[in-house]
């Protein structure tokens, strides 16, 4: 998250005479992120996040936001509650972005994720994706392999100031990515589709919650896992660190098996979602807009583990084993 839409304290007093929260104590904007703006407030009932959908999410999505979010909470995924106001509803209006209040989870991000952690999100993740089997509204994942050209476009003319080739790197991997190579019958279901570290909470080892369902959507599950794998198991200086990824595989396939084509196809989707990352951070670095409180990501961790993954041959270089994961 950060803070793109300031909101003073008379009108966040006003917004919240809406809801049944009791009294503004305090509030603060969240740096954090780069997405969405989010206060954290605490008010006379406790403490709550209250965020303004901003840029990439369209009005139009955000109750399945709200209601997955409520519906994976009933299915034993420990994640915010969007909260109701009065009136009954979660979404409501401020400074003329949809915005809407969530509740606070404990827990901290981890900024060094170890082995412990990434075994903690395979079971998480997994957890997620059988508890989201039975969600009944669909949302498809405007982030696939369609909506990376957009994006390339967006960026292309000034990609190569940010690293000489890069246009022509990016180029030449969407041509191969969306020239029928990606899998079209591998399982679905509901996806987190951005589980890095900042979304995802620790006490101790122990996984105590998932949020930022933002880019929830309906797409390939093992998309998620490689989704994963991009985030959880590199070293800062992003050297892919197997030992992370076998322990994050394996949990996950305690909770849900991936299939053989799921594994075969690993390598594949690895690529996707390091693009799909690589192009989004790319088209934020160019256009920081002005007087944001956001500090862009940055985008050639991408490229270097989209090179990565160009040189992986099969699953086994993730650690898993042909047959399946190993314990
Ligand atoms: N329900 C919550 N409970 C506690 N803290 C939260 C909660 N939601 C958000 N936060 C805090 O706000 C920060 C940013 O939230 P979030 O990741 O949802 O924002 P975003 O703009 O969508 O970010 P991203 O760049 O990850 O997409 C988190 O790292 C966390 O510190
Ligand atoms: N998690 C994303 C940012 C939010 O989509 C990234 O690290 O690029």
């Amino acid at each position: 998250m950060a803070v793109y839409t300031d909101v003073a304290a008379d009108e966040l007093a006003d917004f919240l005479k809406q809801y049944d929260l009791g009294e503004l104590l305090s509030y603060k904007g969240i740096a954090e992120g780069v997405e969405n703006t989010n206060f954290l407030l605490h008010t006379s009932h406790g403490s709550f996040i209250l965020t303004l959908y901003e840029k990439r999410v369209a009005k139009s999505d955000l109750p399945f936001f709200l209601a997955l979010m409520t519906h994976l909470a009933e299915h034993g995924v420990t994640c915010p509650l969007p909260v109701k106001a009065k009136d009954g509803e979660a979404l409501h209006e401020l400074q003329g972005r949809p915005a809407a209040i969530i509740t606070f989870l404990e827990g901290i991000w981890p900024r060094k994720p170890n082995a412990v952690h990434c075994a903690g999100v395979g079971e998480g993740l997994a957890r997620m994706h059988l508890a989201g089997a039975n969600f009944a509204i669909k949302r498809a994942n405007a982030l696939s392999v369609a909506g990376w050209r957009p994006l390339f476009d967006a960026a292309a003319d000034r990609a190569d100031d940010v690293q000489p080739g890069l246009r022509a790197f990016l180029s030449a991997e969407l041509d191969y990515l969306s020239g029928g190579v990606w899998p079209t019958n591998l399982p679905e279901g509901v996806i987190h589709a951005d589980l890095f570290n900042d979304n995802v909470f620790f006490l101790g080892d122990k996984l105590s919650g998932i949020i930022d369902f933002t880019f929830a959507c309906n797409d390939m599950l093992a998309y998620d896992v490689a989704i994963c794998l991009n985030a959880w198991c590199f070293e800062p200086d992003h050297s892919f660190n197997v030992t992370k990824a076998r322990a994050f595989l394996n949990a996950y396939g305690r909770v849900r098996k991936l299939s053989e084509a799921e594994e075969a196809a690993l390598p594949l989707l690895a690529r996707g979602a390091a693009i799909r990352f690589l192009l989004t951070r790319l088209v934020d670095w160019l256009n920081v807009p002005p007087g944001a409180l956001v500090k862009p990501k940055d985008p050639l961790e991408y490229a270097r583990k989209l090179r990565f993954h160009q040189s992986v041959s099969s699953a086994r270089d993730y650690g898993l084993m042909p047959s399946g994961p190993v314990a």
